[in-house]
């Protein structure tokens, strides 16, 4: 393994990768990938169409579980503990990897319904704790300002970076250690790209986040590290080419093909 895949220095661990290989039936999509992904910092994916990066992202919260056929190989851990291991219930799972979409997906209800959902199941009952919850989710979302006086209002009436920052508000409710996005700001204009990289600082201090994105410049403004992925030929899986601090790997990137990637010669 080449020494650049390794863990960020001097940083805690939030997810530890070892070995990992993932397979959708018969076709290997991963192979061999390595990673301590750093707590409470923001990394992003990056690579040419095709690489894993969703597939990788979605493997953090077992979400390829509901895939048919699929299966894993290799070590995942969040906080020390086996992601895969025998007992772990995936829901709970998914309410510690939060998961935000390309496409804001709000539940045709209410905003307020939409934040609260997931506390309910959770077993939140009481009225004045539930608005607590909502109150609190939309702020730290940066929607609160916007929405405060139409609670009631469908969430699918909102603009699509307003639903999008619901979606995050939605998350927040369960109060995530993990926040995964994939693609979230692809399908939202320019203002609310703003918002949510805002919001992506502001919550990185407490919760490790994980962005795929296909925008180089929005990789450089806002990961503190980036892993880059390639799928160097057809019908083999995809890895991990390089992985390290953001600003390091556009400066002096140490593989010749993340330096052609990032220069813009493929993909
Ligand atoms: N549900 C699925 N069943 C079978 N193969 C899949 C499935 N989802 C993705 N794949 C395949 O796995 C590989 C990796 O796809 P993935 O979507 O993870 O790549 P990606 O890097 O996120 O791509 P993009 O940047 O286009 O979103 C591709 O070859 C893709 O066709």
């Amino acid at each position: 393994m080449t020494e650049y895949r390794n863990a960020p220095r001097n940083e805690k661990t939030g997810i530890h990768v070892a070995d990992f290989d993932f397979w959708y039936g018969d076709f290997h999509a991963l192979t061999g990938v390595t990673m301590d992904i750093a707590q409470n910092k923001i990394t992003s994916f990056i690579g040419p169409s095709g690489c894993g990066k969703s597939t990788f992202l979605r493997c953090i919260n077992r979400m390829n579980d509901l895939i048919e056929g699929t299966r894993t190989a290799g070590t995942m851990e969040l906080d020390g503990s086996d992601i895969y291991a025998a007992g772990v219930d995936p829901v709970d799972l998914r309410r510690r990897v939060g998961m935000i979409f390309q496409q804001p997906n709000p539940f045709p209800k209410s905003i307020y319904e939409n934040v609260a959902f997931g506390p309910r199941l959770q077993g939140v009952t009481s009225k004045d704790d539930l608005d607590g919850i909502v109150e609190e989710s939309l702020k730290r979302a940066n929607l609160w300002k916007e929405v405060s006086n139409q609670l009631d209002k469908n969430g699918l009436a909102l603009s699509g970076g307003q639903q999008q920052r619901l979606c995050i508000a939605r998350v927040l409710a369960v109060q995530p250690d993990v926040l995964l996005m994939d693609e979230p700001c692809s399908a939202i204009d320019p203002t609310s790209v703003q918002k949510v990289e805002d919001l992506m600082y502001e919550l990185a201090p407490e919760m490790t986040i994980i962005i795929v994105t296909h925008n180089m410049q929005q990789a450089a403004r806002i990961s503190d590290y980036m892993a880059f992925f390639l799928q160097e030929h057809a019908g083999e899986p995809a890895t991990l080419i390089e992985y390290g601090v953001t600003s390091e790997i556009f400066s002096s990137p140490k593989d010749q093909r993340t330096e052609d990637y990032i220069t813009g010669r493929f993909g």
